[in-house]
């Protein structure tokens, strides 16, 4: 069975008949030009929201409404950190709600150990969506969604997240990344190219 399949999906006027599959261990990209649907199959696809029609489904399951963060993680676009909390613990809220608590390779992976200990509300964008991408990774979930990934990052820092992104695929998780970033394009194993809504 494939890890996540996606039926005939339509979602009010934004998506119409979306069929794909994809499997494990394997870095997916959702390319398209702004506007054309990625963030939307994006939260479909993290249990985010249901389809309209059709059906999303995650090891056989649907994820809406409440996948767990094991199964299903999600960074999305605005980030959606705890400002007043440290990085290190935005990057363990999923870990310490499940009684975890040792600090993550991918803090070091990710160039966050320097700013571990500081609110994230005092970081920088670029740092703020690596902790985001750090939450996103720190249980290594069957399915990592990834929106925008490298939207703050430069050169240097956008070598950290594929770095990050092959090290989660080293440990069997399906990595989906909404993207126009030629960088990562060049890494997937699957683009799935979104137009106005359509694999085109
Ligand atoms: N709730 C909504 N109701 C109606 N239209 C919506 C809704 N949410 C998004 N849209 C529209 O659907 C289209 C696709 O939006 P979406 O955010 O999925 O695109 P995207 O490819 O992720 O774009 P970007 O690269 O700019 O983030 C856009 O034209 C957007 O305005």
């Amino acid at each position: 069975m494939p890890l996540v399949e996606v039926h005939n999906v339509s979602h009010t006027f934004v998506l119409h008949e979306i069929s794909l599959t994809l499997e494990a261990a394997t870095v997916a990209v959702l390319a398209g030009r702004s506007g054309s649907g990625k963030t939307t199959l994006c939260h479909l696809i993290a249990g985010v929201m249901a389809p309209t029609s059709g059906s999303v489904l995650v090891r056989g399951r649907p994820p809406f409404p409440a996948p767990a963060w094991e199964t299903v993680s999600l960074l999305p676009q605005r980030l959606a950190l705890e400002p007043s909390l440290t990085v290190t613990e935005n990057v363990l809220l999923p870990a310490a709600l499940r009684g975890l608590s040792e600090p993550p390779e991918s803090l070091d992976r990710l160039g966050l150990t320097a700013i571990a200990h500081r609110p994230a509300q005092d970081t920088s964008l670029g740092e703020q969506q690596r902790t985001a991408l750090a939450r996103a990774l720190v249980l290594s979930p069957a399915v990592a969604v990834l929106d925008e990934p490298t939207a703050h990052q430069d050169d240097d820092h956008v070598a950290l997240v594929l770095d990050a992104l092959r090290a989660a695929v080293g440990t069997g998780t399906l990595v989906i990344v909404a993207t126009h970033d030629q960088r990562v394009i060049d890494v997937a194993d699957t683009v799935i190219r979104l137009h106005s809504g359509r694999i085109s």
